[in-house]
């Protein structure tokens, strides 16, 4: 069983499986004669293969227990995955970088701080959305279209707060 600490969440440490979205950190340019901040372009939508598009969804979790114990990670071949909490909700995140298999010694595990979505990018293995405490709503943006578009991976993960 892999046993993992989740971090606080940066844009730094999770540049290798995404991005993260958040305005903090951010640039921004004025719209709408001024009263609009538009922070642009913060994750790279992928949408890859036949019939590709973009979807948007709305998930509404039930909380994991802590620790959280894992038995397998996924990855969507052909597109990216956000999760953007719409009540600024904690969430868990457990990634591998893209590859068919999966090195345990390459394993992350974060926390997010309510204000923080992340964009996994198409082949980051991750963990099934993970949210902390109570019910999640989470603005989810990821590929429909045909062909398969989530593989599994069977780990073995045990992951604890600080
Ligand atoms: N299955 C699904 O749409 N959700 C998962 O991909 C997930 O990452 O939660
Ligand atoms: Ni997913």
């Amino acid at each position: 069983m892999l046993e993992l600490t989740a971090e606080p969440l940066t844009r730094e440490a999770f540049a290798p499986f995404g991005d993260v979205i958040d305005t903090r950190g951010a640039d921004f340019f004025p719209i709408n004669a001024g009263r609009t901040k538009r922070y642009h372009d913060l994750a790279k939508v992928e949408t890859l293969g036949e019939e590709a598009r973009a979807l948007i969804s709305i998930f509404v979790s039930q909380p994991v227990e802590v620790p959280l114990t894992l038995d397998f990670l996924e990855r969507h071949p052909q597109g990216s995955q956000a999760f953007v909490p719409l009540h600024e909700e904690r969430f868990l995140v457990v990634v591998a970088p893209p590859g068919d298999q999966i090195d345990p010694a390459r394993v992350r595990a974060f926390v997010t701080d309510g204000r923080q979505g992340v964009n996994y990018r198409a082949g980051t293995w991750h963990a099934i959305q993970s949210v902390l405490e109570r019910e999640g709503e989470f603005l989810v943006v990821d590929r429909g279209g045909a062909g398969n578009n989530c593989d599994e991976h069977p780990l073995a993960v045990r992951v604890t707060l600080d």
